[in-house]
């Protein structure tokens, strides 16, 4: 399967290809739901993308994109559906789990979170000193990263309670959180799909320590978003207050039904749905578009081609928008525990590499701090740039424009470059001469030819923001196809979290460190002897 794209020429100069052809940013670009798609500052051509089209359709994509809409177990080493569409499937068309619809169930969950999320924000449900000024968000991994990313991308919007999420099981992450705020107006929203996520469960006893000793009844000031009502009712929290769902939605994808409580809570109902309908949007898309001018199919298929055909192991994702900050860490998550994997379906070995490695800051942030190594390290690494079109500041136009150019010209560099030519010159300028002249050029040579994509897109609103993040899941899910490999277990997470449950005696001095290995027990010692 990957011996025609393994052939491919990857090599070609992005310059040269542009040459060739007048109308490569239209050839090599996708526009749909106001959205553009350039990927034409990368090599690949023609052959390449047709070949890419030729591994897509030898994986049977389109196949396996209707049986995870149709609720098949396409998730088969956690025997389980994968359905997180059918929490924004506002259309309420049916979709069928063992025989039944889950629709009616997905649509009550939503009217209860919006019921509770506008109780919460008018003020019908009361803290035990008044009106909700504060909520705490208590979960880790996809029960935190979504949610937070998705409440700071939307912040004008953002008119109910501060929000405030707590992952980590570092106990400074909590206490700084907790401190300043007022227990009797806070409201703590513990999200765990599992419920028993020991970083979260630790948080959430943590908060309802420091919820008593303020408040006469601090469960009264708690609600649960679990898969678990049996969990969250030992922890106290009434079943009133508890959001549950289904284990057809992963952890990593669950931003769109009650995990996402603390989205509604701060921007409202119709923000909320305006979000789910920007991402329903862009599951009609992905189901009804032709490959070519298919978004998260043409993402899916860039990746593939600079990871697995061209070699480059890593990605960097620089949204120039500010409030996409958190952007990268989601996609972290989202991407490399869901296609962070070595083994297909069947259980034999993948053929490729899987990955990709994620990583990114926004811009212009970035360009301070890593983009030398972007634009003259010894490897390349692929760039997606993201840009709105327009900000929210409308006082705030030219800073706006200034981010703008600065993204534009970003890709600019990385494909055009400086050759040693042009650095001479600038250097014949400034008075350089003989050897020294030579030597200064060649520290401001740009090799060029690094490749980019960029999305635009109008305004980072809510509908957007639910559309880009959609695309994001559909291009994993394209990605995870064409490997072969299942992108919705993570079973690569348990060894370390079985391991840690173990050391924790060790570490309290309960247990002995004997029996494990040099470095655990020299690293246990210096610690015991610092405590
Ligand atoms: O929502 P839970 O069950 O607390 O899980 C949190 C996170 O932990 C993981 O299972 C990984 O450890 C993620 O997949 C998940 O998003």
């Amino acid at each position: 399967m990957w011996t025609k794209v393994k052939a491919l020429d990857t090599d070609q100069r992005i310059v040269d290809l542009f040459e060739n052809d007048a109308d490569r940013a239209a050839n090599f670009s996708v526009s749909a739901l106001d959205m553009l798609f350039d990927y034409s500052k990368t090599a690949m051509d023609v052959a390449a993308r047709d070949a890419l089209f030729e591994l897509a359709n030898a994986a049977k994509l389109a196949e396996k994109r209707d049986a995870m809409f149709a609720g098949e177990t396409i998730n088969d080493t956690e025997g389980r559906a994968v359905l997180h569409t059918a929490l924004r499937n506002l259309s309420g068309d049916p979709i069928i789990v063992d025989g039944a619809d889950v629709m009616p169930d997905v649509l009550a969950t939503l009217d209860r979170m919006q019921a509770f999320s506008d109780d919460v924000r008018n003020g019908a449900f009361q803290g035990q000193g008044g009106k909700i000024t504060d909520v705490v968000n208590i979960g880790i991994g996809g029960s935190d990263l979504g949610p937070a990313m998705a409440t700071l991308a939307l912040a004008p919007y953002h008119d109910g309670p501060n929000l405030h999420y707590v992952s980590n099981v570092d106990g400074a992450h909590i206490a700084d959180t907790l401190r300043g705020l007022n227990a009797e107006t806070t409201l703590v929203v513990v999200a765990s799909k599992t419920f028993t996520t020991i970083e979260t469960m630790t948080n959430a006893r943590t908060a309802m320590a420091w919820m008593s000793e303020t408040v006469k009844d601090p469960a009264a000031q708690f609600a649960a978003l679990s898969t678990s009502e049996e969990k969250t009712a030992a922890m106290g929290i009434p079943a009133a207050r508890v959001f549950g769902f289904e284990d057809w939605v992963g952890g990593r994808y669950s931003l769109w039904g009650p995990i996402g409580l603390g989205i509604m809570i701060a921007v409202g109902g119709d923000a909320f749905r305006a979000f789910l309908r920007g991402a329903e949007a862009m599951d009609r898309h992905f189901r009804a578009a032709e490959m070519h001018e298919n978004l998260p199919v043409m993402l899916a298929l860039v990746g593939i081609w600079h990871n697995q055909i061209c070699g480059h192991a890593t990605r960097a994702v620089l949204p120039y928008d500010q409030r996409l900050s958190r952007l990268p860490a989601y996609l972290q998550q989202l991407e490399m525990e869901s296609n962070g994997k070595s083994v297909q379906m069947d259980g034999s070995d993948v053929a490729v590499h899987t990955g990709p490695i994620v990583w990114g800051e926004p811009g212009t942030n970035g360009q301070h701090a890593f983009y030398q190594l972007i634009h003259q390290g010894s490897r390349a690494v692929p760039c997606e740039f993201l840009l709105a079109a327009e900000g929210h500041e409308e006082d705030l136009v030219h800073q706006h424009q200034l981010l703008i150019a600065n993204c534009l010209a970003q890709s600019e560099a990385l494909m055009k470059g400086r050759s040693l030519e042009e650095a001479r010159a600038l250097m014949v300028a400034k008075g350089f001469a003989g050897d020294e002249l030579e030597r200064q050029a060649r520290h401001r040579v740009f090799p060029g030819n690094r490749p980019s994509t960029t999305l635009l897109y109008p305004k980072l609103t809510p509908e957007m923001l639910g559309q880009i993040i959609a695309l994001y899941e559909h291009r994993v899910f394209v990605e995870g196809v064409i490997l072969g490999i299942n992108s919705y277990d993570q079973w690569g997470v348990e060894l370390g979290k079985e391991l840690a449950t173990a050391l924790q005696p060790v570490v309290e001095g309960k247990a002995s460190v004997d029996g494990k290995d040099g470095s655990t027990q020299a690293l246990v010692r210096y610690i015991h002897t610092r405590t």
